[in-house]
């Protein structure tokens, strides 16, 4: 197979959360501690949180950790970069024999939250690229989501879990042809801008 970076399918995802609250501490903790992260690898620093496992526990995670931000009725923002395939990724350290039963899927069913998103999928090492990210935008149109186009990025409009869904199945789908995949968003809650 060519350009096949990594047999690995490790998932992560490094992410920092911006509450625009002089309770940010306080959010960003109870957020982090909030979720149940029992199936993922995690680790918390000055400047990011990354979560590392299989697919489906790294977009439960990272979806639930906003959802419990945004919650507060701040403005919150979270930006991050998926990715999989990796090469210099290991599944030494990461409990890949989980189960994929979603920990904090009932608990965000109950949250109802709109946000704005904007996310860039990367298939690295394809010439065909640009094909596998228009195949993706087509379908985050049937993904429950308003899509727009952006310079550099696409935007979609709707709830944060139909946002999350959205670009959960396009990095799914494309990490399936292309090996070493990463995608980068930027997702705002409660923004004034839209009162
Ligand atoms: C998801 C996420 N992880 C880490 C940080 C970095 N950070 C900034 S303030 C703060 C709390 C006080 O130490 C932390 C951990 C962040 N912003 N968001």
């Amino acid at each position: 197979m060519t350009n096949q970076c990594g047999t690995s399918r490790i998932a992560g995802c490094q992410f920092t959360l911006y509450p625009m609250s002089d309770q940010f501490v306080d959010i960003i903790l109870s957020s982090l501690d909030e979720v149940d992260s029992s199936k993922v690898w995690k680790e918390t620093d000055d400047v990011t949180t990354c979560v590392r496992g299989k697919m489906v526990h790294v977009f439960d995670v990272t979806k639930a950790i906003f959802l419990h931000a945004a919650k507060t009725g701040e403005h919150v923002a979270m930006s991050g970069t998926f990715s999989i395939g990796c090469p210099g990724d290991n599944e030494a350290d990461v409990y890949m024999a989980e189960t994929d039963e979603p920990m904090n899927l009932e608990k965000s069913q109950t949250i109802n939250q709109q946000a704005g998103c904007k996310f860039s999928l990367y298939p690295l090492g394809h010439e065909d690229y640009m094909d596998k990210i228009y195949q993706q935008i087509d379908l985050s149109k049937a993904r429950g989501v308003r899509v727009s186009a952006s310079h550099y990025m696409t935007r979609l409009d709707g709830d944060v879990k139909d946002i999350f869904n959205a670009i959960e199945e396009a990095f799914e789908s494309v990490q399936e042809e292309v090996s070493h995949t990463t995608m980068t968003f930027t997702i705002s809650a409660n923004s004034p801008s839209n009162k």
